[in-house]
């Protein structure tokens, strides 16, 4: 694979990528009051790549869906790119664990839905879509349907289109929970490769602690619901990283140990 690495360039911000202060969430029902984040302060750097860990039903998908302006803060606020979020947010692209991709359509249709729902310059957008399904090895695909692409590839597919309009910040959600071990190893080594290359903020919810500290340069570990962030963990480990070299890195075993501790036997590994 050959690689582009003005393609997808970040925007640049002097300040945080992305902010939460004093942050929470209440969803109300007629008959239920689920309080599903509380006391959440996060500050995003431009270029990191922040994993978040926690239990099912911590809050970790309403953590995402606020920085994307789908979901209100009962209390504190958000910011993306040192703007209050108040709506849904354009300067984001967001993966979820099923590609969801529309199945009458080839790849490089699928990619290029975004650009038609964003109005982007069709010839540019076209030219962007290429060098993105180059960075991520699916020249000659271009006119796949779904159905004929197996589960990674459908994610690199949404990956594509999650980045064809150069979002500073990307947002995934268990993006490879529903992928076999090794398809996700390779791509977890895709991402490292594309996140270093396009300076992407990414932030990453995951149930595995192999993968949020593989490609992590922060985790976040988050309690039980009501979720709140119980520590903030830096890796101590290179930016590019090499799956086996990481796997053997005594510095990924002790982390991955600690945030097993603190996760107890729930987690995946
Ligand atoms: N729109 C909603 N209305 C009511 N309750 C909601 C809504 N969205 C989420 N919740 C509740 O908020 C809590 C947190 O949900 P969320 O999906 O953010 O957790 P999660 O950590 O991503 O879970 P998982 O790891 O299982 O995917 C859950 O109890 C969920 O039932």
């Amino acid at each position: 694979m050959t690689t582009a690495p003005s393609t997808v360039a970040a925007t640049r911000t002097t300040g945080p990528a992305v902010e939460m202060t004093d942050l929470s969430v209440q969803f109300r029902s007629k008959r239920s009051r689920t309080v599903a984040l509380t006391d959440i302060t996060m500050r995003v750097e431009p270029g990191e790549f922040v994993s978040i860990l926690g239990p099912s039903g911590c809050g970790k998908s309403t953590l995402l869906k606020i920085v994307a302006g789908l979901v209100r803060p009962t209390t504190g606020s958000a910011s993306l790119m040192g703007q209050q979020v108040t709506r849904p947010q354009d300067k984001i692209g967001f993966i979820f664990q099923r590609a969801a991709l529309l199945e009458w359509r080839g790849v490089r249709k699928n990619i290029l839905l975004q650009a038609e729902m964003r109005g982007l310059d069709r010839k540019e957008a076209g030219r962007r879509a290429d060098q993105l399904m180059e960075m991520t090895g699916l020249t000659g695909f271009e006119n796949a349907l779904p159905h004929e692409l197996s589960g990674g590839m459908q994610q690199r597919v949404s990956l594509c289109r999650a980045l064809l309009h150069q979002p500073p910040v990307l947002l995934m959600d268990e993006p490879f929970g529903a992928l076999d071990a090794l398809t996700r190893e390779t791509l977890n080594t895709e991402l490292n490769r594309i996140w270093r290359e396009t300076g992407t903020t990414i932030l990453l919810v995951t149930h595995s602690i192999a993968e949020a500290v593989f490609l992590g340069t922060r985790v976040e570990v988050m309690s039980a619901r009501p979720g709140r962030i119980v520590r903030s963990l830096p890796v101590d480990l290179p930016a590019e990283r090499v799956y086996a070299d990481v796997m053997a890195d005594e510095r990924f075993d002790r982390l991955a140990a600690e945030l097993r501790g603190m996760l107890g036997s729930g987690a995946n590994h």
